[in-house]
């Protein structure tokens, strides 16, 4: 088993990544924290597979739970829902010292873990991610939230859990498109500042897919990446931003699709994201077309989009996007905040961008010729 550590003072945590390891959940957590009570909360895909190796696991060790089963889906990051789960929570008589224990994937950890931080103004908070995306990215780093129809993820809280699991047998059973938009949160950690790591997947990609050891590599290179980013700006004062690379423009797709994951999710967006923050790059004459184009062919590779006309349904119009651009959590007076590229690994925070320049490239963008339409079937 190996164990990231996230430093972070007395909220400081460990994030495990090994095979097999929700058997030995109860254990786990046991040796960190006064577990006697805990809520489970998961979707019902997640749940139908694994809810009862969880409770297994829990009563070995002598905790008590309760289960909160929610729609699996984007849409589940509602007020609603947020309330559904939290009068659970108080009516199944939690206490603070309770336990909420995110089962499931980003959105069941984003839920969970905000449900988690304002229940009785806090309660401790355990993800288990069984998602790809989960395991490299959403399970770490303390950010919670909800979507809006005005923008993604725009209600939230930082709020740290106490013990992270990522048990890579779960990928077993996670469906392909779902493998592939947690693989784009993987190459991103190479683009910010690890030209090594992207190498590294152009070379090993299809074993990573494939489930070898390749697989568990990425999942701690990318762990490793972020509890290092983490780290240093745990509230996003400054460099954290890095880790929103290709956000700007996904997020803004996501809300255009309504969250509609027959349309789009997630890491499809910040794929499609991630290729449009380098090519805008290239059109500021930041970084060189070869560099974009390298970008383009990996995500592409991965059988990621890399193309907003790729998006199937209804087109969108240049203000409608540059509408939830301006919604962005990274707007500082006003202004547009991006993540750009110098090249591969350099990707830079650049404030204050124009714009109309934003405006220009993404009609450009629109007008070209439409990409392969997106396979969101499987
Ligand atoms: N908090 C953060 O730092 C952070 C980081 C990245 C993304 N996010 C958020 O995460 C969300 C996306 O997360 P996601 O991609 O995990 O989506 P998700 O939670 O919707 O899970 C994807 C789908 O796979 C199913 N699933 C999950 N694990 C499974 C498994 N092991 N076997 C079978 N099915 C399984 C789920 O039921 C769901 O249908 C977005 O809302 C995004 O905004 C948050
Ligand atoms: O942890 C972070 O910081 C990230 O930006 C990780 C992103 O992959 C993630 O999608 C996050 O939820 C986006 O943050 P937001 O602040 O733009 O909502
Ligand atoms: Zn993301």
């Amino acid at each position: 088993m190996s164990s990231v550590h996230v430093e972070l003072g007395e909220r400081s945590y460990d994030v495990l990544v090994a095979a097999n390891l929700i058997p030995n959940l109860g254990r786990h957590m046991a040796a960190r924290m006064d577990a006697r009570r805990a809520a489970i909360v998961t979707d019902e895909n997640v749940g139908r597979l694994y809810l009862e190796p969880v409770r297994q696991a829990l009563s070995d060790a002598e905790i008590d739970s309760v289960e909160i089963v929610v729609a699996p889906g984007e849409a589940s990051k509602s007020f609603s829902t947020l309330e559904r789960v939290v009068r659970e929570l108080l009516a199944a008589r939690l206490e603070r010292s309770d336990i909420v224990i995110a089962l499931g994937g980003g959105v069941v950890g984003d839920l969970a873990g905000f449900a988690a931080a304002i229940t009785r103004r806090g309660m401790s908070l355990v993800q288990v991610a069984t998602s790809l995306l989960a395991q490299v990215d959403s399970s770490v780093g303390g950010k919670t939230g909800i979507n809006t129809p005005e923008g993604k993820n725009l209600v939230g809280a930082f709020f740290q859990p106490r013990l992270v699991l990522a048990d890579t047998s779960t990928l077993d059973t996670l469906p392909p498109r779902e493998f592939r938009a947690g693989y784009a949160e993987v190459a991103k950690y190479g683009l910010i500042d690890d030209a090594d790591f992207f190498s590294w997947l152009e070379e090993n990609r299809a074993a990573v897919f494939s489930g070898e050891d390749a697989r568990g590599e990425a999942i701690r290179r990318s762990v490793a990446a972020k509890a290092r980013v983490v780290a240093t700006d745990e509230r996003e004062a400054g460099t954290r931003a890095l880790l929103n690379l290709g956000h700007t423009f996904g997020h803004a797709l996501e809300a255009a699709c309504n969250y509609d994951a027959s349309r789009i999710i997630h890491g499809e967006g910040v794929a499609i994201g991630m290729a449009m923050a380098h090519r805008f790059s290239v059109h500021q004459g930041l970084c060189a077309p070869e560099t974009a184009e390298r970008v383009e062919r990996h995500l592409a590779a991965a059988g990621l989009p890399t193309h907003m006309n790729s998006i199937p349904g209804r087109g969108f119009s240049t203000s409608e996007l540059m509408d939830h651009i301006a919604q962005d959590k990274k707007v500082k007076a006003g202004r547009l905040t991006f993540i750009l590229s110098r090249g591969i690994g350099e990707a830079f925070i650049a404030e204050d961008v124009a714009p109309h320049s934003v405006e220009t490239f993404i009609a450009g963008e629109l007008a070209a010729e439409p990409a392969p339409a997106l396979q969101t079937g499987e």
